[in-house]
């Protein structure tokens, strides 16, 4: 069950919602299925699927080498991975790759929510994916492979002959081909929207792919197109008599043989990664802004809760009150919730795959800085019954409030210099926990281009922040780092940790944004 926060939650964030109050982007790019990108013939959801497939399909299982570790970013050159697919998949991803979403994850995150957005299965997402620094060996299969060596490409992948017919039929489900990339399958004019479907439903990920290649209405250019050679997908539904294809003919086979193979896809992975258990998506979800000190000396606790409508449980957000319960820092409980109160914006409502909806509910109350939080529970209450439910984080003594480190973003900032930005970042430690020796440090996420490649790499610099003599407000004091950030800097992340080194207690605040600090720092009074 699920424990906040979890080093997956951006994930998740990314995966559950793509309309309404909050979304955070990513999925919105799949949903409609079909077309709709902006770009003439892309189908967003299909470039995925099939880059997911250009990834893995070079994976040695008998070295554990390879798999989707996003080593396609650097093979993009090579005729196996011709087409914009690969690129515009990657591009997608530019504003989510993060310390916590490596780029691979992403990708197995982009599958799922492709399939998700087409009528296809769930399939189970896990994360922990280490990205390669470089290009693997090439042996995506092409068209006009001959069967055997197609069978041993998927063979030293770590796929049988059944595994490597579902593979493909479940992939050509969506999507096109390109007269641009292949114009010797496409008949006609080579142009950005003259592109041939591999079944008569592209959009929706359904078993047409199958059947009409068993009762011959196909007009999938790789089984009936004008070339021969280039017949890939006739010889590879073919290989085992169509025993295989037969059995795909069933929809409901056909969705959960499909579930299983792409769950195999995005698990395979270089055999020195660990994947997580499968990201659920979370039925009750804090979301706390980092305390700050305010120009009165109170600290502001500011967030909000997430609560997915489940009526099995009987959870309905438009019949609920939502408070937090807190415990000051000497452990004593306080009398009076914080109320969290229905966000109003879009109804306060975001929308999600598998039907998931969640309501929204937001808190901001100012505290006493000595007596302050240690840690909440979440109270949902049902208004029409009086039903109290109350979460606390799984028994783990409810979901924990940091404040003895406080990011005081009011006085931050990121100037603009042009080629490159400064960022001011502000901090506040309680006093006691002050080391000389042992000062905060910002881990920065740098985002540096590679020629080249469409994604920046991430490079961590860590800056020890300074104290800034002669202030002190109810208790802390102030301490700020000064980085350089490349222009791409604008949006990408950091860390403010304390207490590393010092044998006491680590407190890290992370994945802060810089797209969300203004361009003054606001005065330290
Ligand atoms: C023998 C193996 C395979 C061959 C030779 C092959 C070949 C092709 C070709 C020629 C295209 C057209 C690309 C374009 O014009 O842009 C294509 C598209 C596609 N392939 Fe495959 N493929 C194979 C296996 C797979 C597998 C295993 C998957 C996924 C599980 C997959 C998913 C896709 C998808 C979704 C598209 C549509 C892309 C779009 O609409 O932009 N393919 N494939």
């Amino acid at each position: 069950s699920y424990v906040w926060p979890s080093k997956y939650d951006h994930l998740e964030d990314l995966l559950a919602m793509h309309s309404g109050y909050l979304r955070f982007g990513f999925s919105d790019l799949v949903v409609p299925c079909g077309f709709g990108s902006g770009l003439p013939g892309v189908q967003n959801a299909a470039e995925w699927v099939r880059s997911v497939f250009h990834d893995i399909a070079t994976f040695d299982a008998s070295t554990g080498v390879g798999g989707l570790d996003a080593s396609l970013q650097f093979e993009l050159d090579r005729p196996e991975n011709v087409g914009s697919a690969f690129n515009n998949t990657f591009a997608a991803m530019y504003d989510f790759i993060t310390p916590q979403s490596s780029v691979s994850d992403l990708l197995a995150l982009s599958l799922v929510a492709a399939l998700a957005a087409c009528d296809g299965p769930k399939v189970p997402l896990r994360a922990g994916r280490v990205d390669a620094t470089e290009a693997g060996p090439a042996g995506v299969p092409k068209p006009e492979d001959d069967l055997e060596s197609t069978r041993k490409a998927f063979l030293r992948a770590g796929f049988n002959d059944e595994d490597m017919i579902t593979m493909v039929a479940c992939g050509h489900s969506l999507g096109n081909v390109h007269s641009v990339n292949f114009p010797e399958l496409v008949s006609g004019e080579a142009t950005e929207e003259n592109v041939a479907p591999f079944d008569s439903s592209p959009t929706n990920f359904d078993n047409t792919v199958v059947t009409e290649y068993l009762d011959d209405s196909t007009s999938n250019p790789l089984i009936v197109g004008a070339n021969d050679t280039m017949k890939s997908d006739k010889r590879v539904f073919g290989a085992d008599g169509n025993a295989t294809m037969s059995a795909l003919a069933d929809p409901a086979n056909f969705q959960a043989k499909c579930a299983d193979i792409f769950e195999r896809m995005l698990d395979t992975v270089p055999s020195t990664v660990t994947l997580s258990d499968p990201i659920e998506i979370v039925d009750v979800k804090p979301y706390i802004d980092p305390l700050h000190l305010q120009e009165d000396g109170s600290v502001l606790l500011q967030g909000r809760v997430r609560v997915r409508n489940n009526p099995e449980q009987k959870i309905n957000g438009d019949d609920l009150e939502v408070s937090l319960s807190y415990r000051d820092l000497s452990g004593a409980s306080i009398s009076e919730p914080v109320v969290a109160n229905r966000a109003r914006a879009r109804g306060g409502q975001s929308f999600g795959f598998w039907d998931n909806t969640f309501t929204w509910f937001e808190f901001s109350q100012s505290l006493n800085a000595t007596a302050s939080i240690r840690d909440f529970d979440i109270h949902l209450k049902t208004s029409s019954s009086g039903a109290l439910l109350v979460l606390d984080n799984e028994g783990t003594g409810g979901y924990a409030v940091t404040s003895d480190l406080l990011y005081q973003q009011p006085e931050s900032c990121l100037i603009n210099n042009g080629a490159a930005m400064a960022l001011s970042v502000t901090a506040a430690l309680r006093k006691d926990l002050v080391d000389a020796n042992s000062p905060p440090v910002l881990h920065l996420a740098h985002r540096v281009a590679r020629p080249g490649v469409m994604l920046p790499r991430l490079q961590l610099e860590t800056i020890a922040f300074e104290l800034i003599p002669g202030v002190e407000k109810s208790g802390y004091q102030y301490f700020r780092a000064n980085a350089t950030v490349e222009a791409s800097g604008w949006s990408t992340t950091f860390d403010i940790e304390a207490g590393a080194g010092t044998g006491g207690k680590v407190h890290r605040l992370e994945l802060l944004k810089t797209n969300a600090l203004s361009d003054t720092c606001g005065s330290i009074s």
